[in-house]
């Protein structure tokens, strides 16, 4: 079956289990261009597992995911990681940087990879690291940054290319209280200005306030198909 013309991302009946054991039992969703969503649910409810599936890191052993008229769950593995470092971007809990390479090189690493020139890749890069407040960052090492200002980093490189798509999987985790609400409120204020697609997987309820819909996870399931689920069992 194709997905609608007008969604970006669709899934239908996305089960995935870790080795062996059940972490997602059937998720369908549409997301439209442009669209902020928020994934939220209990600890081990299956958040990361989707944005996993989604963005094309695992493969569900049953059901479909597209990206727009490319069908995600049966594409190549090369062909998954090419479309992740191309179109989309991640930003996880931890930044992981490169420890050798400055702020702004670790930022500018997806333009460097797509093959933009230096100097292009090193004017963007700066552009979002001020965007993020740690423009004054740009020269230093990840060592020499606090765990927030890794974070920003991070987000910058997730965003440096403009992707179609960004998935965050808890990027406040690392942040204190005032940092998350900004960092939010960057990510989603990029998003809608650069009409990219932002799935947000969280605990953080601020994010619920600034997304466009919030899709709540019951173990595997959406939260009112977990709900009938219990409910026919129990008939
Ligand atoms: N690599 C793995 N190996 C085995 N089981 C896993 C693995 N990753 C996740 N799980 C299990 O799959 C289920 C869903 O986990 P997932 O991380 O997707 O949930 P989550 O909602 O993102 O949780 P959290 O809020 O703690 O990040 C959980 O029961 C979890 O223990």
């Amino acid at each position: 079956m194709a997905p609608p013309d007008n969604d970006v991302l669709w899934a239908r009946d996305v089960h995935y289990a870790h080795n062996g054991s059940p972490a997602l039992l059937g998720v369908s969703l549409g997301i439209r261009q442009g669209e902020i969503i928020a994934v939220t649910g209990p600890r081990g409810s299956g958040k990361s597992t989707l944005l996993g599936c989604l963005s094309g890191q695992l493969v569900p052993g049953r059901g479909e995911v597209w990206f727009n008229s490319m069908p995600v769950h049966t594409l190549t593995a090369t062909s998954r990681e090419r479309l992740r470092r191309d179109r989309f971007g991640w930003v996880g809990d931890t930044p992981q940087l490169v420890a050798e390479l400055t702020a702004w090189e670790n930022a500018a690493l997806p333009l460097l990879l797509a093959g933009t020139g230096h100097r292009k890749a090193r004017r963007t890069a700066l552009e979002w690291l001020d965007r993020l407040d740690v423009g004054d960052c740009a020269r230093k090492r990840p060592a020499a940054l606090l765990q927030a200002q890794r974070q920003r980093v991070a987000i910058a490189r997730a965003l440096v290319h403009q992707p179609d798509v960004l998935f965050a999987d808890e990027p406040t985790a690392p942040l204190h209280r005032a940092d998350r609400a900004q960092a939010l409120r960057t990510l989603t204020t990029a998003g809608r200005s650069h009409s990219i697609t932002v799935v947000l997987a969280t605990h953080d309820t601020e994010v619920s306030t600034l997304a466009d819909r919030t899709l709540t996870l019951v173990d595997g399931r959406e939260a009112g198909a977990a709900n009938e689920a219990a409910c026919s069992l129990s008939a």
